[in-house]
């Protein structure tokens, strides 16, 4: 399997792209785009294996925005795992690519990720609790040009909330508290 996107190729920290407000994908996909998609898909799928992340020195991701890779475009591949994988490899949880993805609604509950977060753009990792919308309504494009809309929850909601800011020139840190990063707050909730 050849891929396209190996570490090097991964867009980091300082670089503009990372900051910019993507453009939107126009429909039908052109094939280049296409084929962007699901080369974004295949660096996740292989990240996510232990014995071919070790064999290509891919960091494990569940997200990837096109930023991510230096294409300005408001997509980004999502491979969630089943969230109670068992022994046997079942059903991921979301396996997709969004296209021009809106939060149309939002939760005032927050939550974060109990270890903080990690990007495969940013190497240094920034500790601290990465506070969001615990619950979202998500509007995006499929590969078809369909258009769908998806409740998310937890850690699912999480990644979609990361991903979709990558598209609009944010990173996780930039929601990190500085001053007390993992300062626990009441009505956020904690998700490990
Ligand atoms: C600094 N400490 C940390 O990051 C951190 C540290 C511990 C735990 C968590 C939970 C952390 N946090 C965190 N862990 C992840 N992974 C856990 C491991 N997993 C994975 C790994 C191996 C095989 C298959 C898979 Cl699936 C891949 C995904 N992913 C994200 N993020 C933030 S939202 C987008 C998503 C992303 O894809 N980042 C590259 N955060
Ligand atoms: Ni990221």
């Amino acid at each position: 399997m050849t891929i396209r996107f190996t570490m090097d190729k991964i867009t980091r920290d300082g670089d503009p792209v990372l900051r910019q407000v993507a453009a939107s994908v126009p429909f039908p996909l052109s094939k280049e785009h296409a084929q962007l998609a699901e080369d974004m898909m295949t660096y996740l799928v292989i990240s996510q294996d232990e014995t071919q992340n070790e064999k290509y020195g891919l960091r494990p991701g569940v997200g990837l925005a096109a930023p991510q890779v230096g294409e300005s475009l408001q997509m980004a591949a999502v491979l969630i795992p089943s969230l109670d994988p068992h022994e046997h490899d079942e059903e991921p949880y979301f396996k997709g690519t969004i296209f021009n993805p809106v939060i149309i609604s939002e939760s005032v509950k927050r939550a974060a990720l109990d270890v903080g977060e990690g990007c495969l753009s940013v190497d240094e990792d920034v500790p601290g609790f990465v506070p969001r919308a615990n619950r979202i309504t998500v509007r995006y494009q499929n590969e078809q040009g369909e258009t769908k809309t998806i409740k998310l929850r937890d850690y699912p909601a999480i990644v979609f909330q990361h991903e979709i800011d990558h598209l609009h020139g944010h990173l996780y840190y930039d929601h990190i508290d500085m001053k007390s990063p993992w300062e626990v707050d009441d009505d956020t909730k904690y998700i490990d």
